[in-house]
């Protein structure tokens, strides 16, 4: 009953995300008066969010008290002091930090997975070498079950997790200027927020040959684990951000998505519904989605 509150009020708040976002066009005096209806929603929802989460946080705050056994998220967060201002966080912060938390690791995994579905069913060649490349590591196994361990043998399966987080942008990355800064001859002044089109990196002619075909094989050239996905070296795409902000689970969730795709394309036969084709058209919610969501047939392989 409670995770289905959580998914409730976070669905509404990140379903609601872009009519919200006109309130940051105008100084909040000018907004709470024109726009006030919408405040009050924004508000309300708030403080529907608050209400779910408090209550759980605060039954963590009791049973950490207590026995002070498993260390969870919240646990960290309740004892962080915060050295610049010499203070707790305040129940509002920490309701965001969770909530933060659960956005940023759950909508962009499946936004994510779902995107490369969509293109192991419409292209039934990069299907057919994922489901040969698995074949040939599990052997004559018995369970003939994909487990985490064979995970690092599967190059070509990595390679179309990379391709699926290249061509299709799930986030778009904020970045706040904290001074002036002189970029290609034009001035960033300092404390404005820019936001750019990662997505675009991913899709640059002058970096990727044919950006907007799908091939995984592109990336084999660089070898096995050797991808800077972060882009510690060279930014060529940045899926997951890239330097100090960069999404700190990135090995997660590339391990989330490996598995789930190998699991999903092992175990069944991935067909397109609507006469073979899949719509890659894409739609900006609170991650970038597809206009019209995948829809399958499957038949279990064995
Ligand atoms: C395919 C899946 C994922 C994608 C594409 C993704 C993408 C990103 C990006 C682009 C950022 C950086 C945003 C910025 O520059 O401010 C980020 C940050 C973050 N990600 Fe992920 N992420 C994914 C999965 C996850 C998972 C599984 C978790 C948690 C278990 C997670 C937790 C976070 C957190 C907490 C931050 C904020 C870090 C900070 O503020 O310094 N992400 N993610």
């Amino acid at each position: 009953e409670k995770i289905e509150d959580i998914e409730h009020v976070q669905r509404c708040l990140m379903s609601e995300l872009s009519r919200f976002g006109v309130l940051n066009l105008l100084p909040g005096v000018v907004t709470r008066v024109l726009l006030r209806k919408r405040w009050q929603e924004l508000l309300d929802l708030r403080q529907a969010q608050k209400d779910v989460f408090t209550q759980l946080i605060k039954t963590i705050k009791n049973v950490s008290d207590g026995d002070g056994g498993v260390i969870c998220y919240v646990d960290t967060l309740l004892k962080l002091q915060l050295p610049e201002e010499n203070r707790k966080l305040d129940e509002g912060e920490v309701v965001a930090l969770c909530s933060e938390f659960l956005t940023a690791g759950t909508d962009t995994t499946c936004m994510a997975l779902e995107w490369v579905m969509a293109n192991i069913v419409k292209y039934t060649h990069v299907q057919k070498r994922v489901v040969e490349e698995i074949k040939e590591v599990l052997g004559d196994r018995k369970d003939k079950e994909v487990k985490e361990e064979d995970l690092n043998k599967l190059p070509y399966l990595k390679d179309v997790i990379l391709e699926g987080l290249r061509r299709h942008d799930v986030t778009e990355d904020v970045i706040f200027v904290t001074e002036d800064v002189v970029l290609n001859d034009y001035l960033v002044p300092k404390n404005v927020t820019v936001n750019f089109m990662v997505a675009e990196m991913g899709r640059d002619p002058r970096v990727w040959e044919d950006p907007m075909e799908f091939k995984p094989e592109r990336f084999l050239s660089s070898g096995f684990e050797a991808f800077d996905i972060i882009g510690s070296k060279k930014v060529k795409m940045m899926p997951f951000g890239a330097g100090r902000r960069a999404c700190p689970p990135y090995n997660l969730a590339m391990f989330h998505l490996e598995y789930f795709v190998a699991k999903l394309v092992w175990n069944f036969e991935w067909k397109a519904s609507s006469g073979g084709n899949v719509d890659l058209s894409r739609k900006q919610e609170f991650t970038m989605v597809m206009k019209h969501p995948l829809h399958a047939q499957i038949y279990p392989r064995f």
